[in-house]
């Protein structure tokens, strides 16, 4: 785990790279400082795509991951914008899809699970290879239960195609524990066929399967006008595939520190968040070319 609490994936040499690094990542500038850009941008485009990551972004991030919400600011801003025919909102999500959709009101596309579901038009696709090992992680849960069980204030949220160890809670020199027996238990169940990321205080089972939000985000946006600007707001590791999405003909725009990043701008908080949201309900859309 590293001093900003977020625990990368055990790695081998032959592993990818977390996917919070790649050799090109810079530090973002602050948004005031890419306005002109994003102006720019929207000027030259007919449609926007909004995307948005939840826990982190929408909402602040809490201990208990059940009482997560949307701040109102950002509650309404996401409202307003969805309103807006000339633009498409979506949330991507590393919760289920059922879950955050309970959670946020207004756009007409979900993706959860990193993107492994996708609810647009009214139907759900789930990625056919997540669904298969879905028996994986229901077993992997059920042992976690157990081995986790004496481990103070360590949570399984079972997401049925991922699963997520939070250790948020969890005391420090209990940390270790909790990945261990993790890590022995998704080799046990898992095999080949699962991995573990991270995430903020968070350990993620996955399926290995190359795909994330970023995918989600390049499907939705394959349905749109050429001439769309896509923007993506996200906050944590699982955020950087839909970064590298969008940029550099978008914006991603991080919820966070001076950190390197693929995104090109940064905001502090969600807060900040609601703020731009606010922008581009107000003043962005009025940009857009008729
Ligand atoms: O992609 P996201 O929508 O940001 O989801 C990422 C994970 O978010 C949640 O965990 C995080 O937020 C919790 C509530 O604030 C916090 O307690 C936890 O420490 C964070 O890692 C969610 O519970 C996970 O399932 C998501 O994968």
């Amino acid at each position: 785990m590293d001093a900003n609490g977020i625990i990368h994936r055990a790695d081998a040499d032959d592993r990818p790279r977390p996917r919070s690094m790649t050799t090109d990542d810079t530090v973002p500038d602050p948004l005031e400082e890419q306005l002109p850009a994003v102006r720019t941008a929207l000027a030259e485009a007919s449609r926007l795509l909004a995307c948005l990551d939840f826990d982190g972004t929408l909402a602040p991030i809490v201990d208990e991951p059940d009482a997560a919400a949307p701040t109102p600011a950002n509650e309404a801003a996401v409202e307003t914008l969805a309103d807006e025919p000339a633009v498409t909102t979506a949330v991507i999500s590393g919760r289920a899809l059922a879950d955050v959709r309970e959670r946020v009101d207004g756009p007409s596309i979900y993706a959860g699970n990193h993107g492994l579901e996708l609810e647009r038009r009214g139907s759900v696709a789930v990625h056919p290879v997540a669904r298969k090992r879905a028996t994986r992680i229901e077993r992997a849960c059920e042992a976690l239960e157990t081995v986790l069980e004496p481990i103070p204030n360590a949570r399984i949220e079972d997401k049925r195609l991922t699963a997520t160890v939070h250790v948020r809670s969890v005391p420090p020199a209990a940390e270790p524990v909790v990945e261990r027996r993790t890590r022995e238990i998704v080799d046990r169940f898992g095999g080949d066929e699962l991995e573990i990321s991270g995430g903020k205080q968070i350990l993620e089972i996955e399926p290995s399967i190359p795909w994330g939000k970023g995918n989600a985000l390049e499907l939705i946006d394959a349905e749109l006008p050429d001439d769309t600007v896509a923007l993506y707001i996200g906050d944590d590791t699982t955020d950087e595939s839909a970064f590298r999405a969008v940029e550099p003909d978008g914006f991603g725009v991080l919820v966070g520190d001076d950190e390197p990043s693929a995104a090109s701008a940064r905001v502090a908080s969600p807060a900040e968040v609601a703020s731009f949201l606010e922008w581009l309900g107000e003043t962005g859309v009025e940009l857009l070319a008729e």
